[in-house]
């Protein structure tokens, strides 16, 4: 499905979520939506899924409108950090609520998964431990097949392979059945090897939209002696520095073949540093 972001603005109060925003989300791709705390990435995962209006600007989803449209929020699956589902409910129920709401649903997949997370069907919503909750959120938004699947910070309470399990499913999922994954965390080095595209958000504004290879190779860690990185990264934009015991290893915008050629070693630098240089920066 394709989605158009224009001109997007949330005002609260005083405080304004999301400012003017526009970009484009044309493919079914895996997108990483990152940004720091109090962005506005929740905000837009609300409007995008139908939830809350924005204050001007809009989102079409194949030229429709979310909001109060449930032909579309059918294809729209929007798992959050949490309070996903009504307490009373048991596990065999959210399934159920869930096969009816969405037209792709996959009882046979969210089946398996309960079995993988060690869920119990009878068991209520509010008998089930974070971690727990987070696996039915995600067991749901995987079942749900969603043409649109949105998951803000959906592991909360998830113990590590329990994280890995997911990201190995979600991409198995996404091989068989392409689709438009967005996937918004704090947790960006975990799962940034998962992203197609990057978009970063900043104090309501898009501070960059790139293909994740382009993004990964637009800068290079570089290590070596310290006297020969001090001299190597003289006139570079560095993003940042480490010493230890002679050696240095510096992370450098662009550069890695001539890095290579001063005798450096040269690696990727993660998503995460590039994430916090940009909006460090970008601030300043
Ligand atoms: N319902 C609301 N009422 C008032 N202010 C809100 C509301 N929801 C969000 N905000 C404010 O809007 C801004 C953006 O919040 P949002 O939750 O979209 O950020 P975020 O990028 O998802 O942050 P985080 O990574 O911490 O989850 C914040 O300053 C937040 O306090």
């Amino acid at each position: 499905m394709k989605i158009e972001v224009k001109n997007l603005t949330k005002q609260y109060g005083n405080k304004r979520a999301l400012d003017s925003i526009s970009f484009m989300l044309n493919e079914p791709k895996i997108y990483g939506l990152l940004g720091r705390n109090g962005a506005g990435k929740t905000t837009f995962m609300e409007i995008l899924a139908g939830q809350i209006l924005s204050t001007s600007g809009e989102i079409l989803i194949d030229g429709e409108k979310p909001f109060d449209n449930q032909k579309l929020t059918e294809s729209i699956c929007l798992i959050k950090e949490g309070h996903n589902f009504k307490k009373d409910l048991t596990i065999k129920h959210v399934l159920k609520i869930s096969s009816y709401f969405y037209p792709n649903w996959d009882q046979s997949l969210a089946l398996e998964l309960v079995k993988e997370y060690n869920l119990d069907l009878k068991a209520k919503v509010k008998a089930l431990s974070k971690g727990m909750e987070s696996a039915l959120g995600i067991i749901v938004g995987l079942a749900s097949k969603a043409q649109v699947t949105v998951f803000d910070e959906p592991y909360i309470g998830l113990d590590a392979a329990a994280r890995k399990k997911f990201y190995e499913i979600l991409l198995e999922e996404y091989e068989k059945e392409p689709r438009t994954i967005i996937f918004s965390t704090h947790l960006i080095d975990e799962v940034s090897l998962m992203f197609e595209e990057v978009l970063i958000i900043q104090d309501g504004k898009l501070a960059l939209q790139e293909d994740a290879d382009v993004l990964r190779n637009s800068a290079c860690a570089v290590s070596g002696t310290e006297e020969l990185v001090e001299n190597f990264i003289q006139d570079k934009e560095v993003i940042m520095t480490k010493k230890l015991a002679g050696m240095m290893t510096a992370y450098v915008v662009g550069h890695s073949e001539a890095a290579i050629a001063a005798g450096l070693s040269v690696e990727g630098v993660p998503i995460q540093e590039l994430m916090i240089y940009l909006t460090e920066r970008k601030g300043a």
